[in-house]
This record gives structure tokens, C-alpha cells and sequence, in this order.
């Protein structure tokens, strides 16, 4: 067994007032994600969505089920996004292979029964994080290289917030049951991400942070508009964000992250926006 899980239960804005720091952190942030040769994952109960790593060196890394899912396969009743954050892999699906590169993602429909991950070279990583939703339906596998992508230039450098937006399984590009992913990259000198900052009661989301250069952080805010709260997060680290929480962050240098989400709908563009002077 290469599979760790651990689950994380829903949390409303009643208890989360009341958390500090530590709760915070074990509640909604997800550290050691990528481990050598092992499948990592939090269940969560927003929207039973799973966040997951998997960084293979010396193996070829299955996707095995876990006892949450009370499945035969992982992919029986759920539908997965991966992107590769780290150099090139091959993630191969009932035996059809996708090699991605940095940056490219991969979307893998309902039913796919074996799914492995595998590094094009042991010295140079891949490094994939995925995202899982329930599903109902089966659409066809695809993979999203950088061409494919929709691209979104937003912000400016005046407010510290230039940073491009590529929308890789959204709709349009790719048919998927409720999964959306993409991933944002900020430019130099702009630290503000997702300003002004919003909330999709309909959706939850999770951000993976990476590209954060050596000794600097992302400081992610979370909570309801007018009571926010911080989680500081590091390279490679996620924060699961509940469907009622606000989300942006402020990093002490530039970084990307990968976003995604389900739930309600479809719709990318449905955010209620919360203009910075708003905030709590
Ligand atoms: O619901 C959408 C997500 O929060 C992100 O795509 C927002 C984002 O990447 C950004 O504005 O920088
Ligand atoms: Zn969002």
C-alpha cells in the first residue's frame, strides 16, 4: 500500500471564529502532500472533495481506493484532475499514456479503472496533485497541455496583483461533472492573489501553493468577509477553502498556485466579490 489518507471534516464560519492558530492550520491546511513513491490524500467533506499528491522516483505509483470511498476502484463513482507541478511524467490511464509537463494537466473521467503516475527521470521528479470530485456520469479522458488553456491576464502592478489566470479544465475546454482547475501565476513583484477577494457558498475550492521561492511564505486569508482569518503557507502546501469562505492571499515574494473546485455549477465567473476596504 503507497496510499496515506487522512479525512477532514466540514466546518462552518460558527466554529471557525473561535479557532486559533493550531486549529486553523489543522483544519484547513494541507502540509506534506508529496511524498517519494506515495499517494497522499485528505477527504474532505466540502463536497467530498479530495486533494492529493503523488511525487514517484524509482516506481511506477497505482492509485489504489481507500476505504472512505467504499469503491472497487477509486475512479468507480469520481471523476480526477492532475496537474504536474514538478518535471516531466507520464500518468497512464487503462494503459493509454499522457506524458505532462510542468504545468500541463490531465482530466480522467468516471470509471477509469488503473491509474499510475511515473517520473521521466528519478533525478528530475514529476510532481502531481490531484483533485477529486464525485461523479455520475463518465466524460472522456484529456489532457490539457499549455496551448489548450484559456488565458485570463488580470490585476496590474499598481496594486501588486498582475498575474495571469490559466484555466485549464474548465468548461470549454474540457467536459467534466463538477471539477474545475487551473492555475495562476503571479508576475514579479506582485504578491496579491484573487482581489478583490470572493466567496462561492455554491462551490468549495482548494489552492496549492508552489513556486514560493526558499525562506518566503503565502499568507492565505480565509473566513466570512467581515471576520477573516490567516494561515501561513509554505511551498507545496495547501488550504482547503469551505464553501462560505472568502479567499486571497499576500505572498513576501511572487508564487503560483493551483486552484480548484466543486460543487453547484459550472460556471467559473459566479464569485461574489468582496473589494479590499469590504474586508474584516
Ligand atoms: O474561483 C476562482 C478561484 O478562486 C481562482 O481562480 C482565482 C484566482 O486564481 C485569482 O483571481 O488569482
Ligand atoms: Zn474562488
Amino acid at each position: 500500500m503507497n496510499t496515506n489518507y487522512k479525512t477532514l471534516y466540514a466546518i462552518g464560519p460558527n466554529e471557525a471564529r473561535a479557532f486559533d492558530t493550531k486549529a486553523l492550520r489543522e483544519n484547513f491546511l494541507a502540509q506534506g502532500l508529496f511524498e517519494d513513491d506515495k499517494v497522499n490524500l485528505v477527504c474532505t467533506h466540502y463536497d467530498r472533495y479530495i486533494v492529493g499528491g503523488v511525487r514517484p522516483i524509482s516506481i511506477e505509483v497505482p492509485l489504489e481506493t481507500i476505504d472512505p470511498l467504499k469503491s472497487a476502484y477509486f475512479l468507480e463513482r469520481r471523476e480526477l484532475g492532475v496537474v504536474n507541478i514538478g518535471s516531466t511524467g507520464t500518468v497512464s490511464v487503462d494503459g493509454e499514456r499522457y506524458t505532462l509537463n510542468n504545468k500541463e494537466a490531465l482530466y480522467i473521467g468516471k470509471g477509469a479503472k488503473t491509474v499510475t503516475f511515473e517520473s521521466n527521470s528519478a533525478n528530475e521528479p514529476a510532481t502531481f496533485y490531484l483533485n477529486s470530485a464525485p461523479a455520475h456520469h463518465h466524460y472522456p479522458n484529456k489532457k490539457i497541455g499549455r496551448e489548450d488553456a484559456t488565458v485570463l491576464e488580470m490585476g496590474s502592478l499598481e496594486t501588486s496583483n498582475e498575474r495571469t489566470i490559466y484555466q485549464l479544465i474548465i468548461e470549454g475546454v474540457v467536459e467534466t461533472c463538477q471539477l474545475q482547475m487551473g492555475i495562476t501565476c503571479l508576475k514579479p513583484g506582485s504578491v496579491w492573489n484573487t482581489l478583490p477577494a470572493h466567496q462561492h457558498d455554491r462551490r468549495m475550492e482548494a489552492y496549492l501553493y508552489f513556486d514560493v521561492p526558499d525562506n518566503q511564505a503565502v499568507c492565505h486569508i480565509m473566513g466570512e468577509p467581515n471576520e477573516t482569518r490567516l494561515i501561513w503557507a509554505g511551498d507545496q502546501e495547501a488550504v482547503i477553502s469551505p464553501p462560505w469562505s472568502i479567499h486571497c492571499g499576500s505572498g513576501s515574494a511572487s508564487y503560483a498556485f493551483v486552484w480548484g473546485m466543486a460543487g453547484e455549477n459550472l460556471d467559473y465567473s459566479d464569485m461574489d466579490k468582496y473589494p479590499a476596504d469590504a474586508l474584516r
